[in-house]
């Protein structure tokens, strides 16, 4: 694609730093580029028509990035309620809004959370009552706590969404369903009445998403307004169950797989910029007769940077993976074939919180990697911070999503003990349940990691026997085991993280020249080198490895630091941003982070004068005791 074209659009840049602007105007700058980008990014990708759908989103991600420090109030369009229409509408309802959506006649988001209810979806308090004689639902905020909360662009950008409401019918509850609603008006753009909107106000990051509030007040939507794909209501209001309920659940799926390969690009940001930083800071002078090393030479830096570069392949190549298998999963759904679901659930359930936790911690290493200057705004790493830790919470608290693993995991495990086979990712649970002999190889150590996993599940299933046992209900037993059902999962989910990365490696490995296969193979090798000193717990418990072994992991970690330091930056340039996309003082390809620290800083509105005039209205009275 032409990126430099879509960079060079006048006015898609700021000139003043966004952080300088106050609320409303951030809001409105954004929306002012958001058309402008879409616009571009349209013409764009309509000359490039034959990439692939995943090759576009990942580049109108990182692209959206250099533009929005923040994001843009057009996110939730673009990655929920267009996907919402194509999931859950039926052939009809697609042709209709899809065309309306893609060609941006209408704006729309996805809110399903509530003011009290996010993560329990089944405890929404919404309701979409249907009227049989007008053939129409009825839609209300019962209570404060129905609100709806947090969806992006609904506050002043929107003026449809997509409503996960409870369906009332002749006074019984069939559930949560999607439901299409206009909120505003298409000529004035006023709330429609009925409707109450707003903005839910500042946050931590997301200060440009325009997240909002909604609430009703008996608002009336025809019936064809339900999303009817999976279930129906008929006229004379009989309801049609679908297949499998969790059906509705299908974009957040969607979304978590997405956010695997989001945290790939904010962590490859994150240390790219600091990366080439620590290759130009120089600091401290440990032989008194040569210059300041580069911070880059510290090993106590190379450890926590190069992490970050693994890290982030590891993410893409899962990504990819998990694409794949999204993507046949999705085939299979579409025939109507739901045996895979459930393993593509559980998956996203491990790898989006796993990433998320890795991702926003080694974020916020980078930043404390590069010391003082890390923590300005125009680092632009506080910023990638609070977007990482954002995807920490939405799309299903990293918790709650370990725990609904967890579920799977247990279930499987109970299955396989009574002889039930087990599929898929979760086959390697029927292996060895011990390490024979630690070898130390790559190979053995991700073993390692599967032999954890197993003993944590086999032993997590019995803890919730025995608390079953001594007289507690399941759900208190397993409020009781929840840490180490936790545990269990990410035990699970550190295998496959391990053990993809290796092999689409491998994979690749044959294409690749013999010094860049060493390279990138070595990256590998420091994955799960630095994973297995991390759990070195847990090999210690399960693994038989002794205190030798440790030694020779560590001293090996320390050997692969020193091997990849002479690549390192050709590694985060490999990354391929633009200066515009890192959006950074200190991560810019020239390396003038001083240059650009101080140019940023004259940007400052404080400096726009030399003396401001709180010096004449309080400072010089105070000090002359006149205040
Ligand atoms: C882009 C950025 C903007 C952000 C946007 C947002 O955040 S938007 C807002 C994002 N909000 C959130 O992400 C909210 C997070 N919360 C949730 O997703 C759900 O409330 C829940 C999954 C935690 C529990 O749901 P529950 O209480 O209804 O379910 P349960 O625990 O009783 O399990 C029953 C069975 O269902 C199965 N199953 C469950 N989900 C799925 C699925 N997707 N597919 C397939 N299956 C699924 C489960 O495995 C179990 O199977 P089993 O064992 O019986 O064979
Ligand atoms: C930046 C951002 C953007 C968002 N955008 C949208 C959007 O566009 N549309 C939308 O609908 N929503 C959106 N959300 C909402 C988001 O999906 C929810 O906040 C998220 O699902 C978590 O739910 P919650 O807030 O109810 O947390 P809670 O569930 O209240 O979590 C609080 C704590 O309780 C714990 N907890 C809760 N339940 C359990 C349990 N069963 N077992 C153990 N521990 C538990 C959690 O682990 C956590 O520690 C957004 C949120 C954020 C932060």
């Amino acid at each position: 694609m032409d990126e430099q074209k879509v960079l060079s659009i006048k006015g898609l840049l700021d000139d003043t730093p966004e952080e300088y602007l106050s609320h409303k105007e951030k809001y409105e700058n954004s929306i002012r580029k958001s058309v402008l980008f879409y616009k571009t990014l349209h013409s764009t990708e309509d000359e490039n028509m034959s990439v692939d759908e995943k090759t576009k989103l990942n580049f109108r991600n990182i692209v959206t990035s250099a533009i929005f420090k923040d994001n843009s109030p057009f996110m939730l369009h673009n990655s929920m309620f267009i996907p919402t229409i194509m999931g859950q509408g039926t052939d009809e309802q697609r042709e209709y809004w899809m065309k309306r959506a893609k060609n941006m006649e209408i704006i729309g988001t996805y809110a399903q959370t509530e003011l009290g209810h996010g993560t329990f979806i089944r405890g929404l308090e919404t309701q979409a009552t249907y009227d049989p004689d007008t053939e129409e639902f009825v839609l209300h905020s019962p209570v404060l706590s129905s609100y709806k909360w947090w969806p992006g662009g609904l506050a002043h950008t929107a003026n449809y969404c997509i409503v996960m409401a409870r369906l009332y019918i002749k006074g019984k509850s069939h559930g949560i369903h999607p439901f299409m609603v206009q909120i505003r008006d298409e000529e004035t753009h006023m709330p429609l009445p009925g409707i109450k909107l707003g903005e839910i106000g500042a946050k931590l990051g997301f200060n440009t998403v325009n997240n909002g509030f909604l609430g009703f007040e008996n608002h009336r939507i025809s019936r064809d307004r339900m999303l009817m794909k999976n279930a129906q209501v008929l006229k004379d209001g009989t309801f049609v169950a679908g297949s499998n309920s969790k059906l509705t659940y299908g974009t957040m799926v969607y979304v978590r797989v997405l956010i695997v390969s989001n945290m790939a690009n904010m962590l490859a940001k994150a240390v790219t910029i600091a990366l080439r930083y620590s290759a130009i800071r120089r600091q401290s002078q440990p032989k008194p007769d040569e210059p300041e090393p580069q911070i880059l030479d510290y090993v106590t830096q190379q450890h926590k940077l190069f992490i970050a570069i693994a890290s982030s392949h590891a993410f893409y190549m899962n990504a990819m993976w998990l694409w794949e298998i999204y993507y046949s999963v999705s085939l299979q759904l579409a025939s109507g074939k739901l045996d895979n679901l459930p393993e593509l659930h559980a998956l996203a359930c491990c790898l989006k919180p796993l990433s998320t936790i890795d991702a926003t911690a080694m974020i916020e290493k980078c930043r404390l990697a590069c010391g003082g200057h890390g923590y300005m705004l125009s680092a632009n790493l506080a910023q990638t911070y609070g977007l990482a830790t954002a995807a920490y919470t939405y799309e299903g608290e990293n918790t709650v999503l370990l725990l609904q693993a967890a579920r799977s995991l247990v279930k499987a495990w109970v299955g396989h003990v009574k002889g039930r086979p087990l599929k898929g990712t979760m086959a390697y649970l029927a292996g060895d349940s011990t390490v024979k002999a630690w070898d130390g190889s790559i190979d053995g150590i991700i073993q390692s990691f599967k032999v954890v996993a197993i003993r944590k599940i086999s032993s997590v299933v019995k803890i919730l026997q025995d608390y079953e046992k001594s007289g507690l209900s399941p759900e208190d037993a397993w409020n009781k085991a929840s840490v180490f059902l936790t545990a269990a999962s990410e035990a699970h989910g550190r295998a496959v993280l391990l053990s993809v990365y290796k092999s689409e490696m491998d994979k690749r490995a044959a294409v690749l020249s013999p010094p860049l296969r060493k390279v990138l193979l070595q990256l590998v090798d420091l994955y799960v080198t630095y994973w297995a000193l991390e759990k070195v717990g847990d090999m210690l418990l399960y693994a038989s490895i002794t205190d030798k072994d440790v030694d020779e992991l560590q001293r090996r970690y320390i050997e692969l630091l020193a091997a990849i330091r002479p690549n390192a930056v050709g590694l985060v340039d490999a990354f391929d941003f633009r200066d515009e996309i890192l959006n950074s003082t200190l991560g810019a390809y020239d390396g003038r982070a001083y240059e650009r620290l101080m140019e940023e800083a004259m940007k400052s509105p404080l400096n726009a004068e030399p003396v401001n005039q709180t010096f004449h209205k309080y400072l010089k009275p105070f000090m002359r005791g006149k205040l």
